[in-house]
């Protein structure tokens, strides 16, 4: 069924929940569609991220209908879980990742606001020892990632890891390599005409977030879930983690990032 949704053009943006998704949608959109687009026209001013860029396993019917001339589709899959004709084309993985425990807070939140539950009725506690159990929507985070991580040893050409936390912290050495992954560079032109900096302060958390489409509305995530726009928008604060874990936590954490993560050089702390 997918064979005929995906091609080898296309560029797969993946990633674990929680872990920047939105953002990179965003960036990923505004990149490939600026020659069409400028900051103040651009469909992210009036349409959620996650609208713009379908979900491979939630999306089929709308990825066969609208096929578009974008080539760019997300998923939350395992990479052991991708269609096996993805893993033999040639397409190009975007992979986001970020801080494990600013993940468990952001995932805590949105997991509890769809619930409809309280702080008091669903304590944190229990969240964490769900997540450190591996109890989660699409596997353990850490085996997420490494799956992705051994794929793209074994074929690093068609990779890029980006971690949340570089992309916050030095935004144009980034997003520009991610241009140039994707295939449109910006060229030295473009940059003096601040078209960089106008794609980073669109897709900023700040911008879009405060924007009309983001607090009001809901996004079809599937045929049965239906997700207000606002929760795709929390702080997007790195270090948020502290307000919720004891000490006790942050080295249980550790100590399992440490066993689960030597030797691969990521740093998910
Ligand atoms: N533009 C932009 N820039 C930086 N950070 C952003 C942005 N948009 C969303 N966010 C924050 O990302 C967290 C949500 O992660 P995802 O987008 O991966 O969620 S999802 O998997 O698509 O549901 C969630 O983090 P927390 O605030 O820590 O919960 C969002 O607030």
């Amino acid at each position: 069924m997918w064979d005929t949704l995906t091609q080898p053009s296309d560029i797969l943006l993946c990633s674990g929940p929680k872990t920047g998704t939105t953002w990179l949608k965003a960036l990923s959109f505004a990149i490939l569609t600026r020659g069409k687009f400028d900051a103040s026209t651009s469909p992210l001013l009036t349409t959620l991220p996650h609208d713009c860029i379908p979900f491979l396993e939630n999306h089929v019917e709308k990825i066969k209908e609208n096929r578009s001339d974008l080539p760019l589709l997300a998923t939350h899959l395992p990479y052991s879980c991708l269609p096996k004709s993805i893993i033999a084309s040639n397409c190009k993985i975007v992979y986001i990742y970020r801080n494990i425990k600013d993940v468990l807070v952001s995932y805590y939140h949105f997991v509890r606001e769809i619930a409809k539950l309280s702080v008091e009725d669903a304590p944190f506690e229990g969240a964490f020892d769900d997540f450190c159990q591996g109890i989660s929507y699409s596997r353990p985070y850490w085996d997420h990632i490494l799956e992705y991580w051994k794929a793209s040893q074994e074929m690093p050409e068609r990779f890029l890891f980006l971690k949340y936390e570089d992309l916050k912290n030095d935004a144009s050495s980034y997003v520009k390599r991610l241009a140039e992954f994707i295939g449109r560079p910006f060229s030295v032109e473009e940059e003096k005409a601040g078209v960089l900096e106008n794609i980073i302060n669109l897709c900023s958390f700040n911008t879009l977030s405060n924007l009309e489409v983001s607090k009001s509305g809901s996004y079809q995530a599937d045929e049965n879930a239906s997700l207000e726009h606002r929760l795709f928008f929390r702080k997007a604060e790195d270090g948020d983690w502290e307000n919720y874990f004891t000490d006790a936590m942050k080295e249980k954490i550790d100590k399992l990032v440490d066993e689960k993560m030597s030797g691969t050089g990521l740093v998910l702390k």
